[in-house]
């Protein structure tokens, strides 16, 4: 049988080669019946195309586009639709459904010294895993938490004013803003985590490359993601996980995990009164706690669960999901505001009122309850969430065996599901005519019920079980550093007019976005107010 296969093998290779890929086409553009969905034509053959649309660095401009010309569900891949409608929240990321997240987020897990990929409470796809994981460290995010990170977020937040006004109000030097705040975000977390800047404000550079470290990681996960078997060929590849596993090659610490080793080493002896009696056995300075105190808690509380390692992951997986998010979300707000001086007016008559009413104590160290009495601080910064939600891609939720019934289509098990926040964030019905404006009176305009209904669109944390464990903490730090910054400078473009240039690596970027400082004087707070 084989020796009369072989030579017809051998002369009609090229045939049965272009018929096997003609065959694996076809199957892919029929496989589970998503041929009725409309998409790119591509699409429905091969997730090349999203690996390109990924590379381009503009996906989620692409999404929206598509939804415009196609409507709710958007085939993107084979296997992967895209929804549009704001009812699919509930029905893919709603608690319960079974729906797991994708082979897109095992991507984004690092490897271990011994070569094992080290699934983060971010990337793990083991919901039972994470649910444990989850009630292990839920309480070191809740709101009761907050009280002890604010004393720590207004550490950075003191070094952030003076450097700004050392390095460019003084200087009258032009800041690459969406830089400057990566470096305050980073900063910001590393204190919340270990107690402890990393130094990139003070230095004003990106120590040990920690940041663009984690922009080149970015940049590989959001097209590698859209063909996770890549990474099996690239960043995890047979060769060099085995060869770390039999130590032949030793991978180099990165300046993030040597930080973060370093922290633990220096308050090992802490770690250890905390992990045997736990945290109220040793005192806490001026009344902040840090993640890596209450990591070291959970491992008193669930020593079955939380080892060394997983405190140690868990410390580090807060600079990879805690620090770029929060600094997009930042340049976004003060991006609005400067394209918007009309807004920008307005907001700081709220803050010099508040000023001159005692509202607010210090215009340069504002506490996180006076910034909750700011309503219309709050509509901005809703609305540069709107606008600018920092995840670009859909959070990508693999469809139980069973299948499921998702706006009242019935998706076979398997397929590859999710919403955008670009797409449903610019929904008319629910935001308006004009949602593609930034107009942060939608939010003080709304019916109660109205506003219900934007808030429960809204995506930018994610939803349900998956969702942004840090969210309070990330709040915590946009309410409190947006007005200190604009209570204490002035801020103008570098160039009138300038349009920022936006990279979409998973989280939405941005770039070119410089501005000049001036120091407010107490005159100027005055005529404002
Ligand atoms: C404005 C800032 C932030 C934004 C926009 C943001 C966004 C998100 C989103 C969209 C997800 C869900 C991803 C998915 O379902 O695919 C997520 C999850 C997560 N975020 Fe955030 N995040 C922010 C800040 C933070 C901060 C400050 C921390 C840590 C202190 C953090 C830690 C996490 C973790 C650990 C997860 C995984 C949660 C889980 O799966 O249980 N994030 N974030």
């Amino acid at each position: 049988m084989l020796t009369s296969i072989l030579p017809f093998l051998k002369d009609y290779w090229a045939f049965v080669l272009s018929l096997l890929i003609l065959l694996f086409l076809l199957r892919n553009k029929y496989f589970n019946g998503l041929h009725k969905y409309p998409g790119p034509a591509l699409a429905a053959y091969t997730n090349w195309w999203r690996f390109f649309d990924a590379l381009n660095r503009r996906p989620e401009k692409t999404h929206i586009e598509l939804h415009k010309q196609h409507g709710d569900i958007v085939r993107l891949g084979p296997n992967v639709l895209s929804f549009a409608d704001p009812k699919t929240i509930k029905e893919i990321y709603g608690l319960n459904k079974g729906f797991t997240k994708s082979e897109f987020y095992p991507v984004q897990s690092a490897i271990s010294p011994r070569g094992k990929p080290l699934p983060s409470l971010f990337s793990t796809i083991d919901e039972k895993r994470h649910a444990q994981y989850r009630r292990c460290v839920n309480s070191v995010f809740s709101m009761t938490s907050l009280i002890h990170y604010e004393p720590l977020v207004d550490s950075t937040t003191r070094v952030f004013l003076s450097q700004t006004e050392k390095l460019f109000s003084a200087t009258g030097e032009s800041c690459n803003f969406a830089r400057w705040l990566q470096y305050y975000a980073f900063d910001v977390i590393g204190e919340i985590t270990w107690g402890r800047r990393v130094g990139f404000l003070e230095g004003n550079e990106d120590v040990g490359g920690i940041v663009e470290f984690v922009a080149d990681f970015l940049a590989y996960v959001g097209p590698v993601g859209q063909m996770p078997i890549l990474d099996s060929f690239l960043n995890k590849n047979v060769l060099k996980l085995k060869s770390l596993e039999w130590g032949l090659r030793k991978e180099k610490l990165t300046t993030a995990t040597k930080f973060a080793v370093d922290r633990a080493s220096e308050r090992v002896d802490e770690m250890q009164t905390i992990k045997e009696k736990g945290l109220e056995a040793v005192p806490t300075r001026s009344g902040s706690i840090d993640f890596l105190s209450k990591f070291t808690q959970a491992q008193h509380d669930h020593p079955e669960f939380m080892t060394d390692d997983l405190v140690l992951t868990s410390c580090l997986s807060m600079i990879f999901a805690g620090s770029e998010t929060t600094a997009i979300s930042l340049s976004a707000i003060f991006y609005y505001l400067i394209k918007n001086p009309r807004v920008y007016a307005k907001l700081m008559t709220e803050l010099d009122n508040a000023v001159e009413s005692g509202a607010i104590i210090d215009r340069s160290l504002v506490t996180w309850a006076e910034s909750q009495k700011l309503p219309y601080l709050d509509a901005v910064i809703q609305e540069a969430f709107r606008m600018h939600p920092a995840p670009g891609l859909i959070m990508e939720r693999t469809v139980p065996d069973h299948g499921a019934e998702i706006l009242g289509e019935m998706i076979p098990g398997g397929t590859i599901v999710g919403c955008n926040a670009w797409v449903l964030h610019r929904r008319a019905e629910i935001f308006g005519d004009d949602a593609d404006v930034f107009r942060p009176e939608r939010w003080i305009e709304a019916s109660p019920g109205k506003l219900k209904e934007m808030k429960a669109t809204m995506f930018q944390f994610g939803a349900g079980a998956r969702t942004c464990i840090g969210k309070n903490v990330s709040l915590l730090e946009i309410y409190k550093v947006v007005p200190a910054i604009l209570g204490t400078f002035e801020i103008v473009p570098e160039q009138e007019g300038k349009e920022w240039t936006t990279h979409n690596a998973w989280f939405v970027r941005q770039l070119d976005f410089r501005v000049k400082f001036r120091r407010r004087s107490d005159q100027g707070k005055k005529k404002a107010a």
